[in-house]
């Protein structure tokens, strides 16, 4: 699966003429594993509800396999981009009634077995299932919220700070299921995801290629071993230098 933008801009929703963002023009290849990095309110999360279609935008277009967003049935599109949350959002009811939430909306079989694997790999392992997901832990809830959206079988997953309520053990755990993950295919088709971060060691540790968004724009997009040794604009930078000197 192949994903353009062509341009992408969004409005600033409370200044009338001004840009959150402006003319993002990037693609997401089949094994592209991309860190997308930048300070707080530069529009990454809408980014990726953008392309998961969950927002619409103003200028630009994206195109799936080659064909626009506005061709696609919004339910097939997101059959393929799953776009998971920062801040999970839990059906009322069992863990067991979340995780069965895909095959109903598909009206397909519950995968059983898939479910109790990922479920394995995120150390949710010995939950009990009958036990209401509204009483699990944010980071618990975080990893079930994972999980589902695995369940839907995408082809690209657009990952929003999804482990930044986990511990160490946990965070590490989910890291290794999505790198095995993204190296599987479904249904023949190779997997990608585009993962925001503000945790500079993650970021190293499962991509390939960094987006770097400052200023409105795309500023850098590129191999992420040379973005960490030798960012091209002052503004990565400034960005990479500031993390580092708010973790000493
Ligand atoms: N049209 C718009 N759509 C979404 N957010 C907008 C818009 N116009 C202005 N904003 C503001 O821009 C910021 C965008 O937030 P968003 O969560 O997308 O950024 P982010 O880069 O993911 O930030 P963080 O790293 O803090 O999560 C918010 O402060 C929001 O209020």
């Amino acid at each position: 699966m192949q994903m353009q933008l062509k341009n992408i801009s969004k409005s600033k929703f409370d200044v009338q003429g001004e840009w959150l963002f402006r003319e993002i023009a990037a693609e997401i290849r089949p094994n592209d594993r991309i860190a997308l990095l930048g300070g707080s309110g530069q529009g990454k999360s809408t980014l990726l509800r953008i392309l998961s279609l969950l927002e619409p935008f103003d200028h630009g277009t994206v195109l799936m396999d080659g064909r626009s967003s506005t061709e696609w049935m919004p339910q097939s599109w997101r059959k393929k981009v799953t776009y998971v949350a920062q801040k999970p959002i839990m059906r009322s009811g069992s863990i067991a009634f979340n995780l069965q939430t895909v095959s109903m909306l598909h009206g397909g079989p519950f995968e059983e077995e898939l479910a109790r694997r990922y479920m394995e790999a995120v150390e949710l392992g010995r939950a009990d299932w009958n036990k209401q997901a509204a009483d699990l832990s944010g980071g618990e809830q975080q990893r079930l919220a994972l999980v589902r959206s695995l369940m839907l079988r995408p082809e690209i997953l657009l990952l929003d700070e999804i482990t930044s309520s986990l511990d160490p053990g946990s965070k590490q755990a989910v890291e290794k299921l999505l790198l095995e993950w993204v190296s599987e295919a479904t249904n023949g088709a190779a997997r990608s995801y585009v993962w925001i971060t503000h945790d500079l060691e993650q970021a190293r540790a499962v991509s390939n290629q960094v987006w770097f968004m400052a200023e409105g724009c795309l500023l850098e997009r590129t191999e992420t071993a040379a973005f960490f040794q030798s960012p091209a604009t002052e503004q990565a930078r400034v960005f990479i230098r500031g993390i580092q000197e708010g973790k000493r």
